[in-house]
Protein backbone atom coordinates (compact mmCIF):
# COMPACT_ATOMS: atom_id res chain seq x y z
CA UNK A 1 0.00 0.00 0.00
CA UNK A 2 2.95 1.93 -0.52
CA UNK A 3 2.03 4.86 -2.95
CA UNK A 4 -1.79 4.52 -2.35
CA UNK A 5 -3.79 7.15 -1.06
CA UNK A 6 -7.19 9.17 -0.56
CA UNK A 7 -8.28 12.45 -2.01
CA UNK A 8 -11.34 13.81 -1.31
CA UNK A 9 -12.03 17.04 -3.46
CA UNK A 10 -14.29 19.92 -2.75
CA UNK A 11 -17.21 17.42 -1.55
CA UNK A 12 -20.79 18.80 -1.51
CA UNK A 13 -24.12 16.57 -0.14
CA UNK A 14 -26.97 17.98 -0.33
CA UNK A 15 -30.53 16.21 1.25
CA UNK A 16 -33.52 17.78 0.19
CA UNK A 17 -33.33 21.77 0.87
CA UNK A 18 -30.07 21.43 3.15
CA UNK A 19 -26.77 21.35 2.07
CA UNK A 20 -25.38 19.16 4.50
CA UNK A 21 -22.02 20.02 4.07
CA UNK A 22 -19.68 21.62 0.90
CA UNK A 23 -16.00 21.92 0.03
CA UNK A 24 -14.93 18.64 1.75
CA UNK A 25 -11.54 18.25 1.07
CA UNK A 26 -8.61 16.00 2.33
CA UNK A 27 -6.02 13.65 1.36
CA UNK A 28 -5.01 10.75 3.36
CA UNK A 29 -1.98 8.58 3.00
CA UNK A 30 -0.99 5.30 4.58
CA UNK A 31 -0.92 5.60 8.37
CA UNK A 32 -2.80 8.21 8.50
CA UNK A 33 -6.14 8.82 10.75
CA UNK A 34 -8.99 11.61 10.35
CA UNK A 35 -11.73 11.99 12.83
CA UNK A 36 -14.95 13.85 12.45
CA UNK A 37 -16.21 15.83 14.98
CA UNK A 38 -19.28 18.40 15.14
CA UNK A 39 -22.70 18.30 17.23
CA UNK A 40 -25.40 16.00 16.90
CA UNK A 41 -26.79 16.62 12.78
CA UNK A 42 -23.64 18.75 12.01
CA UNK A 43 -23.45 16.01 9.09
CA UNK A 44 -20.68 13.31 10.09
CA UNK A 45 -22.56 10.47 9.13
CA UNK A 46 -23.77 11.71 6.28
CA UNK A 47 -19.76 12.28 5.43
CA UNK A 48 -18.83 8.79 6.06
CA UNK A 49 -21.76 6.94 3.81
CA UNK A 50 -21.01 9.60 1.18
CA UNK A 51 -17.68 8.40 0.95
CA UNK A 52 -18.50 4.82 0.77
CA UNK A 53 -20.52 5.75 -2.35
CA UNK A 54 -24.40 5.29 0.18
CA UNK A 55 -25.40 8.70 -1.14
CA UNK A 56 -25.63 10.63 -4.06
CA UNK A 57 -22.51 13.76 -4.20
CA UNK A 58 -24.23 17.10 -4.99
CA UNK A 59 -20.37 17.65 -5.77
CA UNK A 60 -16.86 17.10 -5.80
CA UNK A 61 -14.64 14.16 -6.20
CA UNK A 62 -13.62 10.98 -4.28
CA UNK A 63 -10.46 9.12 -5.24
CA UNK A 64 -8.29 6.34 -3.80
CA UNK A 65 -5.36 6.19 -6.01
CA UNK A 66 -4.58 2.30 -5.65
CA UNK A 67 -0.27 1.67 -5.47
CA UNK A 68 -1.25 -1.54 -7.58
CA UNK A 69 -2.74 0.75 -10.26
CA UNK A 70 -5.85 -1.73 -10.90
CA UNK A 71 -7.60 0.89 -12.38
CA UNK A 72 -10.18 3.36 -10.82
CA UNK A 73 -12.64 1.76 -8.89
CA UNK A 74 -14.59 3.95 -6.59
CA UNK A 75 -13.81 3.88 -2.65
CA UNK A 76 -16.36 1.44 -1.60
CA UNK A 77 -14.41 -1.39 -2.94
CA UNK A 78 -11.30 -0.01 -0.88
CA UNK A 79 -13.11 0.67 1.88
CA UNK A 80 -15.14 -1.30 4.74
CA UNK A 81 -17.83 1.12 6.15
CA UNK A 82 -19.42 0.06 10.00
CA UNK A 83 -21.93 2.17 10.55
CA UNK A 84 -24.30 2.21 13.59
CA UNK A 85 -25.51 -1.50 13.07
CA UNK A 86 -23.20 -4.38 13.07
CA UNK A 87 -23.89 -5.76 9.67
CA UNK A 88 -24.51 -9.73 11.23
CA UNK A 89 -27.43 -11.78 11.28
CA UNK A 90 -29.21 -12.59 14.59
CA UNK A 91 -29.83 -16.13 13.82
CA UNK A 92 -26.54 -17.33 12.71
CA UNK A 93 -23.71 -17.92 14.81
CA UNK A 94 -20.41 -15.34 14.95
CA UNK A 95 -18.64 -18.10 12.87
CA UNK A 96 -21.33 -18.51 10.28
CA UNK A 97 -21.39 -14.71 10.16
CA UNK A 98 -18.21 -14.16 9.85
CA UNK A 99 -17.52 -16.99 7.24
CA UNK A 100 -20.32 -15.44 5.05
CA UNK A 101 -18.27 -11.43 5.55
CA UNK A 102 -14.77 -13.17 4.31
CA UNK A 103 -16.31 -15.42 1.19
CA UNK A 104 -18.73 -12.24 0.10
CA UNK A 105 -15.81 -9.78 0.35
CA UNK A 106 -12.74 -11.46 -0.63
CA UNK A 107 -9.40 -10.22 0.64
CA UNK A 108 -8.00 -7.46 -1.61
CA UNK A 109 -4.20 -7.18 -2.33
CA UNK A 110 -1.91 -5.58 -0.06
CA UNK A 111 -3.90 -6.66 2.97
CA UNK A 112 -2.07 -9.53 5.50
CA UNK A 113 -4.38 -12.55 5.36
CA UNK A 114 -6.89 -13.36 8.38
CA UNK A 115 -8.91 -16.44 9.11
CA UNK A 116 -12.09 -16.18 11.11
CA UNK A 117 -10.25 -17.62 14.20
CA UNK A 118 -7.69 -15.34 14.08
CA UNK A 119 -10.05 -12.72 13.65
CA UNK A 120 -12.36 -14.06 16.50
CA UNK A 121 -8.74 -14.25 18.57
CA UNK A 122 -8.04 -10.79 18.14
CA UNK A 123 -11.26 -9.51 19.22
CA UNK A 124 -11.02 -11.58 22.52
CA UNK A 125 -14.48 -13.97 21.51
CA UNK A 126 -12.46 -16.83 20.07
CA UNK A 127 -15.13 -18.84 23.02
CA UNK A 128 -18.36 -17.31 21.26
CA UNK A 129 -17.63 -18.49 17.69
CA UNK A 130 -20.62 -21.03 18.23
CA UNK A 131 -23.02 -19.22 19.39
CA UNK A 132 -26.07 -17.11 17.01
CA UNK A 133 -24.85 -13.66 17.32
CA UNK A 134 -28.01 -12.41 19.02
CA UNK A 135 -27.01 -13.95 21.88
CA UNK A 136 -24.05 -12.00 22.25
CA UNK A 137 -23.99 -8.48 25.01
CA UNK A 138 -24.16 -5.14 22.96
CA UNK A 139 -20.37 -5.08 23.79
CA UNK A 140 -19.39 -8.39 22.19
CA UNK A 141 -21.66 -7.57 18.84
CA UNK A 142 -19.44 -4.57 18.30
CA UNK A 143 -16.19 -6.32 18.87
CA UNK A 144 -17.37 -9.37 16.53
CA UNK A 145 -18.58 -6.16 13.94
CA UNK A 146 -14.83 -5.18 14.08
CA UNK A 147 -13.66 -9.23 13.37
CA UNK A 148 -15.62 -8.33 9.87
CA UNK A 149 -12.93 -5.84 9.45
CA UNK A 150 -10.33 -8.31 9.89
CA UNK A 151 -11.74 -11.34 7.76
CA UNK A 152 -11.29 -9.02 4.48
CA UNK A 153 -8.68 -6.30 4.48
CA UNK A 154 -9.74 -3.14 2.95
CA UNK A 155 -7.23 -0.32 3.06
CA UNK A 156 -9.33 2.57 4.60
CA UNK A 157 -11.86 1.76 7.83
CA UNK A 158 -15.16 4.39 7.68
CA UNK A 159 -16.32 4.31 11.36
CA UNK A 160 -19.38 5.89 12.66
CA UNK A 161 -19.41 6.36 16.82
CA UNK A 162 -17.10 3.17 16.94
CA UNK A 163 -16.90 2.87 20.47
CA UNK A 164 -19.81 4.81 21.71
CA UNK A 165 -21.59 2.30 24.79
CA UNK A 166 -18.53 0.21 25.24
CA UNK A 167 -16.45 -0.34 28.22
CA UNK A 168 -13.08 0.72 28.74
CA UNK A 169 -11.30 -2.79 27.78
CA UNK A 170 -13.39 -2.86 24.92
CA UNK A 171 -12.82 1.17 23.70
CA UNK A 172 -8.87 -0.39 24.33
CA UNK A 173 -9.01 -2.89 22.05
CA UNK A 174 -11.06 -1.08 19.06
CA UNK A 175 -8.27 1.53 19.50
CA UNK A 176 -5.92 -1.17 19.60
CA UNK A 177 -7.23 -2.74 16.19
CA UNK A 178 -7.12 0.46 14.63
CA UNK A 179 -3.60 1.00 15.35
CA UNK A 180 -2.30 -2.14 14.03
CA UNK A 181 -4.44 -1.47 11.21
CA UNK A 182 -2.88 1.66 10.61
CA UNK A 183 1.11 0.78 11.45
CA UNK A 184 -0.02 -1.74 8.65
CA UNK A 185 -0.42 0.78 5.85
CA UNK A 186 -3.73 1.60 6.50
CA UNK A 187 -6.04 4.51 6.80
CA UNK A 188 -8.94 5.39 9.45
CA UNK A 189 -11.95 7.44 9.18
CA UNK A 190 -14.49 7.69 12.22
CA UNK A 191 -17.00 9.96 13.28
CA UNK A 192 -17.14 10.42 16.90
CA UNK A 193 -18.05 12.25 20.15
CA UNK A 194 -15.72 10.89 22.64
CA UNK A 195 -12.05 10.59 22.19
CA UNK A 196 -10.17 7.56 20.03
CA UNK A 197 -6.47 6.83 20.03
CA UNK A 198 -6.62 6.11 16.76
CA UNK A 199 -3.09 7.58 16.16
CA UNK A 200 -2.21 11.14 15.59
CA UNK A 201 -5.39 11.57 13.86
CA UNK A 202 -6.34 15.19 12.71
CA UNK A 203 -9.69 16.31 13.47
CA UNK A 204 -12.13 18.02 11.07
CA UNK A 205 -15.08 19.86 12.27
CA UNK A 206 -18.40 19.61 10.55
CA UNK A 207 -20.18 23.00 11.38
CA UNK A 208 -23.97 21.49 9.98
CA UNK A 209 -26.15 21.86 7.62
CA UNK A 210 -27.04 25.01 5.92
CA UNK A 211 -31.11 25.62 4.52
CA UNK A 212 -30.58 26.59 0.90
CA UNK A 213 -34.29 27.92 0.80
CA UNK A 214 -33.46 30.75 3.46
CA UNK A 215 -29.90 31.39 2.40
CA UNK A 216 -30.02 34.23 -0.73
CA UNK A 217 -26.23 33.77 -1.54
CA UNK A 218 -26.69 29.65 -1.86
CA UNK A 219 -27.54 28.25 -5.04
CA UNK A 220 -31.94 27.14 -4.83
CA UNK A 221 -32.73 24.09 -4.50
CA UNK A 222 -34.47 21.75 -6.89
N1 LIG B 1 -33.19 12.39 3.91
C1 LIG B 1 -32.89 13.54 4.51
N2 LIG B 1 -33.40 14.71 4.09
C2 LIG B 1 -33.06 15.87 4.67
N3 LIG B 1 -32.19 15.96 5.70
C3 LIG B 1 -31.65 14.82 6.16
C4 LIG B 1 -31.96 13.56 5.59
N4 LIG B 1 -31.25 12.63 6.27
C5 LIG B 1 -30.53 13.29 7.20
N5 LIG B 1 -30.78 14.60 7.14
C6 LIG B 1 -30.16 15.64 7.97
O1 LIG B 1 -28.78 15.65 7.71
C7 LIG B 1 -28.11 16.20 8.85
C8 LIG B 1 -26.85 15.40 9.11
O2 LIG B 1 -27.19 14.13 9.70
P1 LIG B 1 -26.04 13.12 10.14
O3 LIG B 1 -26.69 11.87 10.54
O4 LIG B 1 -25.01 13.10 9.08
O5 LIG B 1 -25.43 13.89 11.42
P2 LIG B 1 -24.31 13.43 12.44
O6 LIG B 1 -23.29 14.54 12.53
O7 LIG B 1 -23.78 12.10 12.08
O8 LIG B 1 -25.15 13.35 13.78
P3 LIG B 1 -25.01 12.42 15.10
O9 LIG B 1 -23.84 12.94 15.86
O10 LIG B 1 -26.31 12.70 15.81
O11 LIG B 1 -24.88 11.00 14.65
C9 LIG B 1 -29.10 16.21 9.99
O12 LIG B 1 -29.48 17.55 10.25
C10 LIG B 1 -30.27 15.38 9.46
O13 LIG B 1 -31.50 15.84 9.98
Amino acid sequence: MGDSYLEVDSLAVRRGNALIFADLSFVLKPGDSLIFSGRNGAGKSTALRALAGLLPLEGGKVSFVASDERDDLPLGAYSHFLGHHNAMKREMTVRENLGFWSAFMGNSSGGPPCSIDQAADAVGLSDAMDIPYGYLSAGQKRRIAFARLLVAYRPVWLLDEPTSSLDSASKALIADLANRHLSSGGMVIAATHEPLAFGESRELRFSGPVDLASDPFLPEAD
